[in-house]
């Protein structure tokens, strides 16, 4: 699949559920090529959001989107094929939720998709330095799990760039994703920093325009590059 990166990509948790496939495309008309779609179980994050049927809606929407699925659920292994099926170019599971990771992660790979690993603000990075050269994606969550509309934790910034310094020195390959509070005014920041996929909910789906607003985060992206 083809994208640019830094990358932005949407979260669906904040879009209008009765407008879902038009919301989807109005971010993909204005040049999203990620969709981000985040599965709440009530058990790990204290909230419920959707499950697999949603997210093969988001592809029928967009069949060329990257369908990027972040698992927020116990015993994510149970669900990994759902998802795949339904038509996930990534998943992504916490590294909390996972008592057996390395194996979860080559659950994954198994599949010919994406396989991310996610921690919370409160989880140190060195907890998953062992599997960090198995990762293609690696999530430094933002926000606490389990709700949109939050504000982004600063002390992410350092996290973002230890992310990258040990992804240097080791030689490794994954992407680094921020989820959680990225708006307008920070996301320069947090591009600069080293993150290259930039999750976005409230922010895009909240906007009067979501093409507007799609526009206006990715072009803060692109001129993050100079
Ligand atoms: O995973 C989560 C929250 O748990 C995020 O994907 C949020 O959905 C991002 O939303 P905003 O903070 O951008 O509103």
């Amino acid at each position: 699949m083809n994208f640019e990166l830094p990358v932005l990509a949407p979260s669906i948790l904040a879009a209008d559920f009765t407008k879902l496939g038009e919301n989807i495309q109005d971010c993909t008309k204005a040049g999203a090529s990620w969709i981000h779609c985040d599965i709440m179980d009530g058990h790990f994050v204290p909230n419920i959001s959707f499950g697999p049927s949603v997210v093969a809606a988001a592809k029928k929407a967009a069949p060329e989107a990257f369908v990027d699925v972040h698992l927020m659920i116990e015993n994510p292994d149970n669900f990994v094929e759902d998802f795949v099926e339904a038509g996930a170019d990534s998943i992504t599971v916490h590294y909390e939720t996972c008592p057996h990771l390395h194996r979860t992660i080559q659950n994954i790979k198994k599949y010919g998709v994406m396989a991310g690993v996610a921690i919370n603000p409160a989880t140190t990075i060195s907890n998953i330095e062992p599997i960090l050269g198995d990762a293609d994606l690696v999530l430094a969550m933002s926000v606490n799990p389990g709700f949109g509309g939050q504000s982004f934790i600063p002390a992410t910034y350092d996290r973002i760039k230890e992310l990258a310094r040990i992804r240097d020195e080791k030689g490794y390959s994954y992407l680094i994703q921020v989820d959680g509070g990225v708006n307008l005014r920070n996301i320069t920041k947090v591009a600069k920093a080293g993150a290259e996929v930039l999750v976005a909910g409230s922010s895009v789906f909240r906007a009067e325009d979501i093409t507007t607003r799609v526009e206006e985060l990715t072009e803060k992206l692109s001129s993050s590059n100079e």
